[in-house]
């Protein structure tokens, strides 16, 4: 049989158990009192949660049969997102995709060559930052950093100062993707079969028409932008450059697939690596103490002539540690992203039939105060003393063949904003009451909007940022 857990209604299953909101909570009760691989029905549709870390090895053991992604009508056919890798089914259009994504972002060699330009991009947030260092700003000033990493990297784009044209086309697009999968927005998604319903009488299908244009001008436009610098001669080195390099001898099938793991490197790496550094500031305000100890670090290592690079992550074990402490402490992706199985399975014992979806609840997993005591604090201590706790980043990035593949890059973002940001700021409270931290809702998620106060360390801070030191 399927897992343990609640038991249902006839027909409905437990639809009147599941929570509008923070679901990660109610499949954190779920857990503790079903077992760590726990399941609920929808409508006929089992759905599999998996509330530990073991639990999710056990299934990470059945490699590609709990490895391809549901049917979601749509984010994935009405707005097109079934092309990009994050719903990709499994099967061999899925293995190209993530073969360009091991060549370009799979390890720490493959990424070296981007350190220069996160560090150009970090130093121009820097700057946006001493200028406009206003609490609301924060969030959109680290938005506009991740975007530019991944356009530099994909397309060789490097963005305008105010408004890119780039990025408002790939945020709205965005902003729609998350609209089109919030729990519970869209019938069709429980029901597939309304799609053969005529559009005169679907206002489903016309909202997807509308936001599929978003998504054709998120993949059309960067792509153009870069085929057309390519015959202007222009073109800097990026991922669609490079491949694009001998053009003539490729297929039309692979131009598209080249011009779609394209627009799938946005999509999955610019929203999680900002929220995971909007959670930073978070955390600065939260721990006090741990800032302090973290900039004495870089003061004693790097002095203040000039600003910490990647290559001093070695020499900064504290700084590294607030970043471990980063994945954990925040969930950019509460629940991952769910899987399917492939085919009929057992896992653990338990039967999951096609079809089943499968959950990984990481807000719990990274929660769990067995693996973190006191969860709730953000402390980097936790992974240098003799016995060091668990690593979040073999948890936080997901499970099996869909793991992320932008964990190198992610890595290298976060370290070197934090270093940098802690070099030459400091980060405190604003007036208002304690900022409590808090996931919003939707497959990614940032902290709920806080106040705090960005100031730099001194004169010689400023003069470092501005380049003038
Ligand atoms: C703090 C940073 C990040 C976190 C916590 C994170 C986390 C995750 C998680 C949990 C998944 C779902 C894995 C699963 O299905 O089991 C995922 C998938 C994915 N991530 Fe990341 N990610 C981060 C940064 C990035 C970056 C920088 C990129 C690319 C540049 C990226 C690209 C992707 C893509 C394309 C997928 C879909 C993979 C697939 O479906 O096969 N991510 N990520």
């Amino acid at each position: 049989s399927l897992p343990p857990g609640p038991s249902g209604w006839p027909l409905i299953g437990n639809v009147l158990d599941m929570p509008a909101v923070a679901e990660w909570l109610t499949f954190a009760e779920w857990g503790a009192k079903w077992g760590a691989m726990c399941s609920v029905t929808l409508l006929g549709q089992p759905i599999v949660i998996l509330n530990s870390a073991s639990a999710m090895e056990d299934m990470d053991t059945k490699g590609a049969v709990v490895s391809t992604r549901p049917r979601l009508p749509m984010a994935g056919e009405l707005l097109g997102y079934v092309q990009t890798l994050v719903l990709m089914p499994y099967g061999s259009r899925f293995r190209i995709f993530r073969k360009h994504f091991a060549k370009l972002l799979g390890t720490p060699g493959a990424v070296r060559p981007y350190i220069p330009l996160v560090e150009a991009e970090t130093h121009r947030f820097l700057r946006r930052l001493l200028s406009k260092p206003d609490a609301t700003l924060v969030s959109a000033h680290l938005r506009k950093l991740t975007g530019a990493i991944i356009l530099r990297i994909t397309y060789g784009i490097e963005v305008q100062e105010e408004e890119d044209p780039f990025i408002t086309i790939i945020e709205k697009a965005n902003d729609n993707f998350n609209a089109a999968t919030a729990p519970g927005a869209f019938l069709v998604d429980v029901f597939p079969a309304m799609m053969y319903i005529p559009e005169f009488l679907a206002p489903f299908k016309r909202t997807g028409r509308r936001w599929a244009v978003g998504t054709k001008a998120m993949v059309e436009a960067p792509y153009l932008f870069t085929q057309r610098q390519m015959s202007a001669g222009i073109a800097p080195g990026s991922f669609v450059s490079s491949l694009l390099d001998h053009e003539e001898k490729l297929t039309q099938e692979e131009m598209d697939d080249i011009k779609h793991t394209a627009a799938s490197l946005y999509g999955g790496g610019a929203d999680t690596t900002a929220a995971s550094l909007y959670a930073f500031f978070l955390a600065m305000v939260l721990a006090p103490d741990v800032q302090h100890a973290a900039q004495a670090e870089i003061d004693s290592v790097i002095g203040g002539g000039r600003l910490p690079v990647y290559a001093d992550r070695e020499q900064l074990p504290y700084v590294s540690a607030v970043v471990t402490e980063l994945f954990r402490w925040h969930s950019v992706a509460p629940l991952g992203v769910p899987h399917a199985a492939l085919e009929d399975t057992v896992v653990n014992g338990y039967f999951l039939p096609k079809g089943t979806l499968i959950i990984a609840n990481l807000w719990n997993i990274l929660n769990d105060p067995a693996t973190y005591p006191a969860p709730a604090a953000f402390d980097p201590s936790r992974y240098l003393s003799a016995s060091p706790q668990r690593d979040p980043r073999t948890l936080c990035f997901g499970f099996g063949r869909r793991v992320c593949p932008g964990r190198e890059l992610a890595e290298m973002s976060l370290f070197t904003c934090v270093a940098t940001t802690l070099a030459v700021f400091d980060i405190a409270a604003g007036e208002g009451p304690v900022p409590v931290h808090e996931n919003t809702q939707g497959t990614i998620s940032h902290p709920k909007p806080f106040d705090c106060v960005v100031r730099p360390r001194s004169e010689r801070a400023v003069a470092l940022i501005s380049g003038e030191a």
